[in-house]
């Protein structure tokens, strides 16, 4: 059977380009949602669906949001992929950039392109639900005074013109998607060599320290951490933590050493560190 996995955004959007990057070769259906939630809702509902989510991006930050959708909807992480995100200012074919007055995007895509859009301060700046729908919406309705950015791949599909290319702030911009599964089609890894947890702390002096410290003790790294404040609890935080290691009896020797603090922790997901590109 087919896999069905769930994506945001529809044909051409850099979830879709992702997904076919990671599934490269395998055959599989895309379900295109319409937002985060409706994604992991979608994989935390269907027991063999599984997701791809946009999670942190190397110009605009962290999607912290999709940290608390997955531990809300209690979904596990199976995998990782770094892609290279370009963007391009785009428009209908026979048009001309004089006319516009409005640009169009995924917030995200419009955050790394901040320094470019700085530079048209009479155009206004719209959120979109997806780059490849905003490219979508000017083909379809004909939009002459509204550009879209996106990928190139949405500008081939729906017959829009570049008429800028490489216009994030800084050439070299990835964003990180993670692959979902739930807790029915989540078979643990092997061979791993990243894990993804959370972790609530207590508000009292050195809490953290105990929990860095062990880390460090056993030569682990920690590649990323993400603060969350725990709503009913002012004051206290949820950390999400990403560490890579080589020596997988540290990782068990830290699951250990961090099971005797008097925190609660749960794991996201135990899989391959995928190469930064
Ligand atoms: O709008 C799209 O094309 C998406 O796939 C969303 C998204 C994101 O969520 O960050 C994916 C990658 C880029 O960082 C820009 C936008």
């Amino acid at each position: 059977m087919k896999k069905k996995i769930a994506i945001q955004g529809i044909k051409g959007c850099f979830h879709e380009i992702a997904t076919k990057k990671y599934f490269y070769k395998k055959k599989y259906n895309i379900i295109k949602c319409k937002t985060f939630n409706e994604l992991t809702y979608f994989v935390s509902k269907n027991t063999t669906y599984l997701g791809v989510i946009a999670i942190e991006n190397s110009i605009a930050g962290a999607l912290i949001y999709n940290y608390n959708l997955i531990r809300k909807k209690m979904l596990k992480i199976s995998g990782e992929i770094y892609l290279y995100i370009n963007h391009n200012l785009m428009i209908l074919k026979k048009n001309n950039i004089k006319n516009i007055k409005k640009i169009i995007s995924h917030p995200m895509a419009l955050l790394q392109c901040k320094n470019y859009l700085s530079k048209y301060p009479k155009i206004k700046i719209s959120e979109y639900r997806d780059t490849a729908e905003a490219a979508f919406f000017i083909f379809k309705k004909k939009k002459k005074n509204i550009a879209a950015i996106a990928s190139k791949e949405a500008a081939f599909i729906y017959n829009l013109k570049i008429i800028d290319k490489n216009i994030q702030t800084v050439n070299k911009n990835f964003t990180r998607f993670l692959i979902l599964k739930n807790n029915f089609n989540y078979k643990k890894n092997k061979i791993f060599n990243k894990v993804s947890f959370f972790f609530k702390l207590k508000n009292n002096i050195g809490e953290f320290y105990k929990l860095i410290k062990v880390i460090f003790n056993l030569n682990i790294n920690i590649t990323n951490i993400q603060t969350l404040p725990r709503k009913k609890k002012p004051w206290e935080y949820i950390f999400y933590i990403d560490i890579t290691f080589n020596v997988i009896n540290n990782y068990l020797l830290m699951k250990k050493k961090i099971n005797k603090i008097n925190n609660f922790y749960y794991i996201l997901g135990e899989y391959k560190n995928s190469i930064k590109i």
